[in-house]
């Protein structure tokens, strides 16, 4: 957030000061940017293009925050956000705007963070891939939408296939729904308009028989209780849904009631575009004070303990409980189809799949490759992609389980000789990096460029992070080529982006 300005916020601001603002630009967490006398200042409630009447509520050393009282010009760019939650849960910071504008602002986000981190001039940062031929969950076409809050752009939402649900028991009842943002506050949400009707069904029945004591829930003061929040992931390609109890006991009383109750209230929104069914129940135990430390065990309660889905391309995946998977499986076939572009293999080809999850990035391109080497640091998502490898008939795939930042050193300090016997053959070597939000640990960069692979492909889901790590590889002998955005997380800040980089002639 540093700019560079000369003074600081306290010559400028004061805070409880009423100031007018025009904003210029949106940050990460969806607040408008507005600038006085060059400082920054981070304005609540407003969006590039709004002039605001603000009141300054926090100064920090070179920049300040501030939250709207009026909007005294709206932006052009302003719609009707379609959600009535909007306001109080904050999820989806870009609700407020039309969907141009959303992709111009996660364009420009990326073209600012490759320039100022990535120390790029001038970068190719193509146009990004939208949603909008995205067909609804409701079913409807989806022609192009040039504006949130009509028709059109309501059809590209409800378009996750994972929810994390919090939970919580008050003096009223049960809250069932989503962290207000920046806050431990729980929103309950009776319909998410990111979520499938399915997921929203499965979810209100969930707090139904929270009311009725049929599951009780954690209370963090006493350590007491079952419940401490549940994921529901779905197959778009199958209608295969998986139900995830994270909870403090392998045991989950009232099973058969409460499996069937979910499981009714799901086949009640069934249709014949939305054919969702419950597949599987597992349990993840966490019985940690705080519910983000690993979890120790997981329980199939009911079904089996994966769900599968067939991806437009026609390729089949299983995916387990603490498996990752793409969350919009529409744009998801549209981001891979540019990794396999910028990839541009011709057969014979080593592709080392790093941070592969299920496998999937590397088994769309095994028919076109030598050999495809995947690493992944989570062991039942390596053992989903040696049988997504199975059953989509590919032979030319071998994972190994670890941070990759700790196998490929160690793969390379010779002590596999299978992998080795790929590095040093005399084929092609493009290496696929698909990290979390933290982006890639160093140690795995400085070992990709010893392979001196061709290419790099980078897919990002921050772009903060992704600059990072391409100025690193630069400084490795790795040329940034050029980006595309996939717009994989509407209405939210967030933004998928592949990278093409690279080896520098020597
Ligand atoms: C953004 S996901 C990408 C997965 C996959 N490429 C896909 O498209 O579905 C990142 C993956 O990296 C894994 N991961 C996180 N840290 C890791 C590390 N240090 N080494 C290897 N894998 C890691 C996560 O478990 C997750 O599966």
């Amino acid at each position: 957030m540093s700019d560079n300005i000369e003074k600081t916020a306290d010559l400028v601001v004061t805070e409880g000061q009423t100031i007018e603002l025009e904003i210029t630009d949106m940050t990460d967490d969806g607040k408008g940017l507005g600038r006085l006398s060059g400082l920054a200042i981070f304005v609540a409630g407003a969006v590039p293009g709004d002039k605001v009447s603000a009141r300054i509520t926090r100064l920090k050393k070179r920049y300040a925050f501030a939250e709207t009282i009026t909007l005294l010009e709206a932006s052009a760019a302003r719609v009707q956000p379609p959600c009535p939650y909007y306001q109080d849960c904050g999820g989806c910071s870009m609700l407020e705007l039309s969907y141009e504008e959303q992709l111009r602002i996660k364009r420009k986000n990326i073209i600012t963070k490759l320039e100022r981190i990535g120390a790029l001039e001038e970068p190719t940062v193509r146009e990004v891939v939208g949603a909008e031929d995205t067909i609804g969950a409701d079913g409807g076409p989806a022609d192009k939408a040039d504006s949130a809050g009509s028709e059109d752009f309501e059809s590209m939402l409800r378009y996750r296939n994972k929810a994390e649900f919090a939970v919580v028991m008050t003096s009223a009842g049960p809250l069932v729904g989503f962290n207000k943002r920046g806050s431990n506050k729980i929103v309950d949400c009776t319909d998410c308009l990111l979520q499938k009707r399915a997921t929203m069904a499965a979810a209100n029945a969930i707090r139904e028989l929270l009311q009725d004591k049929l599951i009780s829930v954690y209370d963090a003061r006493h350590g007491k209780g079952f419940l401490r929040g549940f994921t529901i992931k779905v197959c778009e390609g199958t209608g295969e849904m998986m139900l995830i109890f994270t909870s403090t006991a392998k045991h989950l009383p009232n099973a058969e009631k409460i499996i069937y109750t979910i499981s009714d209230a799901i086949d009640a929104v069934s249709t014949e575009t939305e054919p969702y069914f419950l597949q599987s129940v597992v349990i993840e135990v966490n019985k940690a004070k705080d519910v983000r430390k690993p979890v120790t065990a997981y329980e199939v309660v009911a079904g089996t303990n994966t769900i599968t889905d067939i991806t437009d391309d026609g390729m089949k995946f299983e995916i387990s409980a603490p498996a990752f998977y793409q969350v919009n499986t529409k744009q998801m076939s549209k981001l891979y189809a540019k990794v396999r572009e910028y990839a541009c293999l011709k057969g014979g080809e080593t592709v080392f799949d790093l941070y592969c999850g299920i496998g999937t990035i590397g088994l769309s391109m095994a028919a076109d490759a030598g050999m495809i080497i995947g690493i992944e640091a989570v062991k039942n998502a390596v053992i989903d992609a040696n049988r997504n490898a199975v059953i989509n008939g590919i032979v030319n795939a071998r994972y190994y389980t670890g941070r990759a930042e700790q196998v490929m050193p160690r793969l390379l300090d010779k002590e596999d000789k299978l992998f080795i016997d790929y590095i040093e053959k005399n084929a092609p070597k493009i290496a696929i990096l698909d990290p979390p939000r933290a982006g890639c640990d160093e140690a795995l960069l400085r070992a990709v460029a010893s392979c001196e692979v061709d290419k790099i492909v980078y897919v990002s889901c921050d772009p903060g992070t992704l600059a990072r790590d391409i100025k690193l590889l630069g400084e490795l002998g790795y040329e940034f080529v050029e980006a595309t955005p996939v717009d994989m997380f509407v209405a939210t800040m967030h933004v998928e982006c592949v990278v093409l980089m690279e080896k520098r002639e020597a």
